[in-house]
């Protein structure tokens, strides 16, 4: 039985979940059971700590997993990025004092770095040729300033809110752009086909994420114009109207150019403009 990890807890967990289930996969937890069975599929979800899931999937123990990239890169496990799944978007950085008008390549060996991250830290340390040190914290690594254990700190910034709560402020750009990703025991995709499958329904989700279908009545004589606004996959369907002159148009496009697209049909003359979401689907 494939064995597949999910974040158990914390910022990763209910997209991890919502992801898998959209997909057709039985995952749901009643209580805080450690694995839940999906015998259809023949999938075994394991619930674990984000930050243990590719040191199990390296070693071979879990066949896929989901984790964050940072926590990847922490880890320093062997797998394979099998894709990024677009939630759980975050910047690992580092942050001082507001006040302070530094840039992390000022730091020097007198500084104290607070992260739960501590090989990321070392190693961008490393590569930047400074010798500070790093104060390993579990948690709550904002504080550790105002508490007298570190200069600056490494962190996890998503909305900012934290970290300006703090009186911190991030410099330099970020150590790592961080999102979930599906990772994979090296070579686990291609020679197992329950693998494959769930790799291929996730894509068909993050895929219908990312598109909106549109359909609108519009007159002939504009249909040039309707191929290049909403050119589709291959082509767009252009199927005939009772009303002379006139053509329903329907056609998949980019979610983020949604607005922009009704704009542009609006002003070549399209009516019933509609757009709808797409539950799955592969291109
Ligand atoms: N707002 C956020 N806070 C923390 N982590 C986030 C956030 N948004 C996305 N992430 C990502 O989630 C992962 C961290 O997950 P999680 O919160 O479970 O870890 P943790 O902070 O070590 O655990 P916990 O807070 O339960 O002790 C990282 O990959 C991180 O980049
Ligand atoms: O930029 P923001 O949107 O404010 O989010 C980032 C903060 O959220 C996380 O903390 P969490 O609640 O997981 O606590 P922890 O530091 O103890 O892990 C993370 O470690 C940052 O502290
Ligand atoms: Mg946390």
């Amino acid at each position: 039985m494939l064995q597949i990890a999910l974040p158990n807890k914390g910022a990763l967990s209910e997209g991890a979940a919502t992801l898998a289930s959209e997909a057709g996969y039985h995952c749901s937890r009643r209580g805080r059971e450690l694995s839940v069975r999906d015998t259809d599929h023949g999938v075994e979800f394991v619930f674990l700590r984000p930050r243990d899931i590719a040191t199990y999937v390296s070693k071979g123990i879990i066949d896929l997993g989901v984790t964050g990239l940072d926590l990847l890169h922490d880890s320093g496990a062997d797998v394979t990025q099998v894709m990024p799944l677009e939630f759980g978007k975050a910047r690992f950085c580092y942050a001082v004092p507001k006040e302070q008008d530094i840039t992390p390549d000022d730091f020097t060996a007198d500084t104290r770095i607070a992260t739960s991250y501590v090989n990321v830290v070392q190693r961008d340390l490393e590569q930047r040729g400074i010798d500070a040190t790093v104060v390993p914290l579990d948690g709550a690594v904002e504080i550790s300033i105002q508490l007298g254990v570190a200069d600056a700190i490494a962190d996890v910034v998503q909305t900012g809110r934290t970290i300006d709560e703090a009186g911190l402020k991030v410099i330099g750009d970020p150590i790592i752009a961080s999102q979930a990703m599906l990772v994979a025991q090296n070579g686990t995709v291609a020679d197992h086909e329950a693998a494959r499958h769930f790799q291929e329904r996730i894509k068909g989700i993050l895929m219908a994420r990312s598109y909106i279908m549109v359909e609108y009545d519009l007159p002939t004589s504009k249909l040039d114009a309707a191929h290049t606004i909403t050119p589709g996959i291959e082509s767009p369907t252009v199927s005939p109207l009772s009303k002379d002159g006139w053509v329903a148009v329907k056609a998949m496009a980019k979610q983020s150019r949604v607005n922009e697209i009704m704009d542009d049909l609006t002003d070549i003359g399209a009516k019933g403009i509609i757009i709808t979401d797409i539950r799955t689907c592969r291109i």
